[in-house]
C-alpha cells in the first residue's frame, strides 16, 4: 500500500548504495578536518593581518586562487565553476573571520 509516496514496507538498502554512502562519510570528514585545517590557518593569517593593519580581503590572491582551483578542478573532472563558487564560499567567510579581529 502507497500513499503519496509513502512506502508502507520500505525495501532495504541494497548493500552497493551502503558502500557508496560509507565512501561519501569517510570524504565528508576529510572535507571538515581540511576545512578545519584551513580555518585555523587562515585566522594566524587574520592575527597577522590585524597587527600590521592589512586590508582583510586580497582581490588579486583571489583572482590567482581562482585561476588555479579551476585549473584543477578542470583536470580532475570537477565543475569549474562549483570549484569557483566553493572557493568564494569559504573566502567570504575567512573574511568576515579577519573583520571581526580588527576588532
Ligand atoms: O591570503 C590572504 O591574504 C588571506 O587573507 C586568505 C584568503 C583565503 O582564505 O584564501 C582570504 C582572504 C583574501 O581575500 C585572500 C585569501
Amino acid at each position: 500500500m502507497e500513499a503519496e509516496g509513502i512506502l508502507s514496507n520500505p525495501p532495504q538498502t541494497p548493500d552497493e548504495l551502503k558502500e557508496y554512502r560509507a565512501t561519501i562519510d569517510n570524504i565528508d570528514a576529510a572535507l571538515v578536518h581540511l576545512l578545519a585545517e584551513r580555518f585555523r590557518c587562515t585566522q594566524k593569517v587574520g592575527e597577522l593581518k590585524a597587527r600590521l593593519d592589512l586590508p582583510p580581503a586580497d582581490p588579486k590572491r583571489e583572482e590567482r586562487q581562482v585561476e588555479r582551483l579551476q585549473a584543477l578542478a578542470e583536470e580532475s573532472g570537477l565543475d569549474p565553476d562549483f570549484a569557483k563558487k566553493f572557493l568564494r564560499f569559504i573566502v567570504d567567510e575567512v573574511i568576515r573571520h579577519h573583520v571581526a579581529l580588527r576588532g
